[in-house]
């Protein structure tokens, strides 16, 4: 940075002189720029305000429930069309229904990074995810990319699937919440995706289980995300050191109140304050519930123009997609009260 020559401007006139200073470009400035406190608020929470909170879906041509909880497919209504209550409401929808799909969203994936991120920040905080690939200058767009030059993940020496359920990044302190995700390529069989909903798995167990599982809290390291980032095959980045972080096992939704289970194969690892083999037996009850639970289950398979299990091990064909991810509240305990379901 050159020196740079500037008249004093404060002051009587005859303080005011001319001075060479180093950090002129660093010197006090007071922009006019108001920016929205920090705040996590769920767009879901505006919409119960509005006298009808479904309203956008009047001018859709179809909607169609997936399966009885988990999943709605939207006809006729275009992303880009929502306005701000529009889109409250939509997040809202999501919310009730855990995932919603859209077709023919064509005009929605063909804009602008920019645009992405306007899409998103009515989310208030996006996630900058710590090890994935983002479009160069945007680091709020998660990337996936394979193609037949990708050197990790086609060939699973070690396991007998890449397949694993996930919530991504739970190590973080407030973790992901609403996210858009939809594929630029895909091939032209596989590659789709499946979603499961920990509200309905919660709800199968038994009262009493659930109550023991309501007093517990595990940990959820980020460390073998990275360290896998980092692996020769991946030859990835890690952008902020790990994280490890203690979330409820069962957490409260901040919109409906309504409770599930926060666990997750990829990143839970132990409970805390229990013995190791108690919390393996825990934890693997829980996991192989989930996997056992194909009725808790929706599979997304992507058309072009669609905006939602790694199951593309074998296609050399390439699979694109970009996620916009909020980045919602801290887990909410069952014990909190605040937000019991109405
Ligand atoms: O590629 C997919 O279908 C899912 C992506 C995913 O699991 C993630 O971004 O965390």
């Amino acid at each position: 940075m050159a020196n740079t020559t500037f008249v004093i401007q404060d002051g009587p006139e005859e303080e005011r002189k001319e001075e060479t200073y180093k950090y002129a470009h660093l010197l006090s400035h007071f922009s006019r720029d108001t920016y929205p406190p920090f705040e996590h608020v769920d767009p879901g929470l505006r919409a119960l305000k509005h006298a009808d909170p479904r309203a956008f879906l009047k001018a859709a041509t179809g909607v169609i429930e997936l399966t009885p909880n988990l999943g709605t497919e939207i006809c006729g209504i275009h992303l880009t069309a929502l306005d701000t209550d529009g889109r409250d409401q939509l997040a809202l929808e999501v919310t009730r229904r855990g995932l919603v799909v859209f077709r023919d969203q064509s005009d929605f994936i063909n804009q602008t990074p920019e645009a992405y991120l306007e899409w998103g920040r009515h989310l208030v905080q996006l996630l900058v995810h710590p090890t994935s690939s983002h479009p160069k200058d945007y680091p709020q767009i998660h990337l996936v990319y394979k193609d037949a030059k990708s050197t990790f993940n086609f060939e699973i020496e070690d396991s007998i699937t890449s397949i694993v359920w996930h919530s991504d990044v739970s190590y973080e302190l407030r973790p992901s919440g609403l996210t858009t995700f939809f594929l630029l390529s895909q091939p032209t069989t596989g590659g789709d995706t499946l979603f499961t909903l920990e509200v309905s798995a919660l709800k199968k167990l038994s009262p009493s289980f659930v109550a023991f599982l309501r007093t517990l809290s595990a940990v959820h390291p980020g460390v073998e995300q990275a360290n896998f980032s980092q692996s020769g095959k991946r030859g990835g980045v890690v952008r902020r050191e790990p994280v490890e972080r203690v979330h409820p096992l069962v957490r409260r939704h901040p919109v409906t109140g309504e409770e599930a289970l926060y666990v997750n194969k990829q990143f839970t690892k132990r409970i805390v304050g229990s013995k190791r083999e108690e919390s393996e037996a825990v934890l693997k009850f829980l996991y192989d519930h989930v996997d056992k639970s194909g009725d808790l289950r929706v599979r997304v398979k992507w058309e072009p123009g669609t905006s939602a299990i790694v199951d593309y091990g074998n296609s050399r064909q390439r699979r694109h997609g970009a996620r916009i991810t909020s980045q919602a509240e801290r887990p909410i305990p069952a014990s909190d009260s605040s937000v019991l379901p109405t």
